[in-house]
């Protein structure tokens, strides 16, 4: 047996074995019976092989764990020194995909069991199949399969642990390798139907990633070690019973990049991207809909939530209620039923309750490692239930630009890492307020003759005039100050004196 596959070695002995069972039919009955059993003991010690067979289809469907299988080989095939491979590219693919070619065999370790993985491919004649065989009156049928061999003791953990592993690892790689998508619930004509009822999606193609966001590196190297928390959190959020998922707010003025952080993320993770637009949902069932209908490992996006729609805080109400002590039957009966009337209203409408058993409810663990992220212009103006710990997890403010972000740009825009600008620049901007979208405007090359020299100096002359109209407006803020507070003197004294005259009156 020595040079033969394990593979190989196994069809000589299926070959051996269907000769044997038709030979044994001539001998009489209780001799029969002990040849067998002779035979499978010196089967389970010559032969201590066993088989397992994954075709490509499993009751005229396509099989999900051949399909794993094919790209996990694949991607074994590069390292183990196989001679016949198929490259394959399909739309949803960002890249093309090995496979191993048909007869191809491959060997596989794990954890001490040797495995002889080979692709086999039979075409199917009219005569096998008893009907046409052929698609579309052409090709022929094929069937495909993969098969497995490996010692018997090896079984367990072949079934247990390997062919587990070999779908998690499939799966990952076709993970990585799918286009990223953007789904939204409100969109053009244009987009595509997704598939997924409610939602509609595109090929998400943005270009921003954490080494082009300009921000504090501090802040940013948080952000991202959160990320990858994460998402390697699987077996952490199962130990202590949460739901994997984690909230993220961004706030801050606009042009400070919180969409653009939306993306680094998502290309960071390589998840995609579901934009929720609460304008266009009818009511909490609508929202629930749209949720169950997310997959895993992507992000939930409610951009300017603030804006979005009047979630207004009918659960502070509640609250507020439950704690008063109501002393009055009276009273109590009509507040019950403002409330049912309140509630009736309610029905057939997006509230804040619905967003918030959306966030955090029972149905949004409808799907694992998903991460909902809120923006915002104004923190403040967020009903406190929406933001707290647990539903945004992370508070991030995006700033406006200061000297670290500003550096981040420059090397993005103008490939300058310093320039004797620089320190000139970065007095301007501790001084000055400007969004990193304003200043990275001023850094973008307006034509082909211009250089960093004109970049830097253009910035230079918008922070000056920022700056300057800054002074400007907090004279003016000043000087209305001063007015209002001469005006609210006078007043006063006037008051005074009249108060006196009127006191004068009554002696
Ligand atoms: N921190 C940043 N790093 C890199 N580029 C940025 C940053 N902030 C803004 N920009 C640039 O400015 C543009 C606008 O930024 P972005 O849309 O992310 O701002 P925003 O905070 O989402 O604004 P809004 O509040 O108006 O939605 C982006 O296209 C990006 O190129
Ligand atoms: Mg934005």
């Amino acid at each position: 047996m020595e040079g033969e596959s394990l593979t190989e070695v196994w069809s000589r002995f299926a070959g051996l074995m269907f000769i044997w069972g038709t030979i044994q039919q001539l001998f009489p009955y209780a001799l029969r019976k002990r040849i067998e059993s002779l035979w499978h003991r010196m089967e389970n010690y010559f032969f201590p092989y066993v088989q397992i067979t994954i075709d490509e289809l499993s009751n005229g469907k396509s099989n999900e764990i051949y399909s794993q299988v094919n790209t996990y080989l694949g991607s074994k095939s590069v390292d183990k020194d196989a001679k016949f491979l198929k490259v394959e590219k399909s739309k949803e693919s960002k890249s093309f995909a090995v496979s191993l070619d048909e007869g191809e065999e491959i060997t596989d370790e794990f954890q001490g069991a040797k495995l002889s993985w080979r692709s086999h491919k039979e075409t199917l004649s009219d005569d096998t199949t008893g009907h046409r065989s052929r698609r579309n009156n052409s090709a022929p049928m094929e069937k495909k399969r993969y098969t497995i061999t490996f010692n018997k003791r090896h079984k367990e953990i072949v079934t247990g642990k390997y062919l587990k592993h070999v779908m998690e690892e499939g799966k990952a790689i076709q993970f990585q390798n799918r286009k990223q998508k953007i789904y939204s619930n409100n969109c053009s004509e244009d987009w595509y139907w997704s598939g997924k009822g409610m939602w509609r999606d595109i090929n998400f193609e943005h270009p921003a990633t954490f080494d082009t966001l300009a921000m504090d590196p501090k802040k940013k190297g948080e952000i991202i070690n959160d990320l990858v928390a994460f998402s390697k959190g699987k077996d952490y959020y199962s130990k202590v019973g949460k739901a994997w998922k984690r909230g993220y707010l961004l706030y801050g003025p606009p042009g400070t990049g919180k969409s653009t952080m939306i993306a680094a993320i998502a290309n960071f993770l390589n998840y995609d991207i579901y934009d929720l637009e609460l304008t266009s949902v009818k009511d909490n069932s609508g929202l629930k809909k749209l949720l169950m209908e997310t997959t895993s490992k992507s992000i939930i996006v409610i951009e300017d939530i603030d804006c979005s729609i009047d979630l207004t805080g009918k659960r502070k109400k509640k609250k507020k209620k439950e704690k008063e002590t109501t002393s009055e039957d009276k009273e109590e009966d009509s507040d019950n039923e403002k409330e049912k009337e309140d509630e009736k209203k309610d029905t057939g409408k997006l509230t804040l309750s619905g967003l918030l058993n959306f966030i955090d409810g029972i149905w949004s663990a409808c799907g694992q490692e998903r991460i909902i992220i809120f923006t915002t212009n104004h923190k403040d103006k967020l009903d406190p239930a929406l933001i707290r710990r647990g539903r945004m997890d992370m508070h991030i403010e995006m700033s406006y630009c200061r000297y670290e972000a500003f550096k981040v740009l420059a090397k993005n825009y103008l490939n300058l890492e310093t320039h004797p600008l620089f320190q000139q620049i970065q007095g301007l901007l501790e001084e000055v307020d400007m969004s990193p979208c304003d200043v990275a405007e001023n850094l973008m090359l307006k034509n082909a003759s211009g250089g960093p020299q004109i970049c830097l100096d253009n910035l230079i002359q918008a922070l000056k005039e920022a700056k300057m109209k800054a002074n400007k407006d907090s004279k003016q803020d000043k000087d209305k100050a001063k007015k209002n507070s001469k005006k609210i003197k006078k007043l006063s004294s006037k008051l005074f004196r009249s108060y006196g005259s009127v006191q004068k009156l009554f002696k």
